[in-house]
């Protein structure tokens, strides 16, 4: 068979399955890249606004959408002809969507997934969830410094596009690559979602430290310590460095750890301000790292691997320490030689 044979078919239809924030900006991006795009969502009323052309009200208000995406509630009839899926609902969500998928995606059907956590119950990334819910479909991973409400007005960002085949991910950047969305393919899926579910998991302790009012110094050297956490544990499992100095590492640690408009972010600077966890639970908004914060401590504690500011952000949320005290504990950490 020849070299051409091996290559993925163009992608010219993408079903982008979740009607949120950023399962709506990119079905706007893949439809600015000429895609012949489908957006599914649960809900029919965001279909309804999408597909009449009034956008997503409910999670995006007040971004025009410029481009035609097609909306719908049958996730049949999103997957049918889809040369690709974009899987954009919660990490929590990713092995009851995949087994929603399995039966009606055609065998080696790529689906990039989007989403940014670890399953609390298994410990496993999005890719690993996505092998035993639909093993005949074809895993890849988007993540890197992009809110969904910058990318959705067109304001521009470079992200990570990675998968274990080469050609997968370079046919998706590909087909998703605009004048403001530059993806860059990847062959390393695993760090690049270790990158993004770590990054929101510190992102809160960055948020609590903003809150308190601790200073930009502190933020800085939370930030870098945060990195050494993500780093030591992507390295050990097996994650390339470059990736995780790259967009989808250390990228959207930076952007998360310091912009009010990550929920995680925000939800760190809630805390830090005295709202209490479950009140900031009420509010309904996903702050992915809440979910991942104790599956990353176990799974990092599994491989040996120290990450303090990991566990001081699970023991807040679990009730166990206040933000003073976890402030406490980091900093009367034995000193040591800087890794
Ligand atoms: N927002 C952003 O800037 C970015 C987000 N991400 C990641 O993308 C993922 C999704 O985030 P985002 O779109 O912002 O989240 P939102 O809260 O904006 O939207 C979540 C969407 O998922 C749907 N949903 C929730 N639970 C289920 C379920 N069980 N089955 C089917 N659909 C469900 C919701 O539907 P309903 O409205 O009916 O509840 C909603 O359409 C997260 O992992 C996040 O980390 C990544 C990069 C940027
Ligand atoms: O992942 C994001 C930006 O890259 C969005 O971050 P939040 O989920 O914290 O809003």
């Amino acid at each position: 068979m020849s070299a051409a044979a091996n290559k993925p078919a163009e992608i010219r239809r993408i079903a982008v399955i979740g009607g949120g924030a950023w399962g709506s900006a990119l079905a706007l991006t893949a439809a600015r890249a000429g895609r012949d795009t489908v957006l599914w969502a649960r809900d029919a009323e965001t279909v309804a606004a999408v597909a009449s052309g009034r956008g997503n009200p409910a999670y995006l208000p007040d971004v025009p959408f410029d481009a035609r995406v097609a909306a719908t509630t049958d996730l049949a009839e999103a997957l049918d002809g889809a040369d690709a899926a974009l899987l954009v609902t919660p990490a929590q969500t990713t092995r009851a969507m995949g087994a929603a998928i399995a039966p009606l995606a055609r065998s080696g059907l790529p689906v990039v997934l989007c989403a940014k956590g670890i399953e609390r119950e298994t410990g496993l990334l999005p890719a690993q969830v996505l092998a035993e819910a639909a093993p005949r479909c074809r895993a890849a991973i988007l993540s890197g410094p992009s809110f969904a409400a910058d990318v959705a007005r067109g304001l521009p960002t470079a992200v990570t596009l990675a998968a274990e085949d080469g050609d997968m991910a370079d046919a998706l950047a590909l087909a998703l690559a605009g004048r403001q969305f530059r993806p860059y393919a990847s062959t390393d899926p695993l760090g690049a979602q270790i990158g993004g579910a770590l990054k929101n998991v510190l992102a809160i302790a960055c948020g609590a430290v903003a809150g308190k009012g601790w200073g930009a110094s502190a933020l800085a050297a939370l930030t870098a310590r945060g990195f050494a956490e993500l780093s030591r544990l992507g390295l050990t499992l097996g994650a390339r460095p470059e990736t995780l100095t790259g967009l989808s590492g250390l990228g959207d640690l930076v952007l998360t750890c310091s912009s009010a408009q990550s929920r995680n972010f925000a939800f760190g600077i809630a805390l830090g301000e005295g709202r209490t966890v479950d009140e900031l639970a009420a509010t309904g908004k996903l702050a992915e790292g809440v979910h991942s914060a104790a599956v990353a401590v176990d799974l990092a504690a599994r491989h040996e691997v120290e990450m303090p500011i990991a566990a001081a952000v699970a023991d807040v949320l679990a009730g166990r320490l206040g933000v003073d005290d976890a402030l406490e504990r980091l900093m009367t950490r034995p000193l040591r030689r800087e890794t």
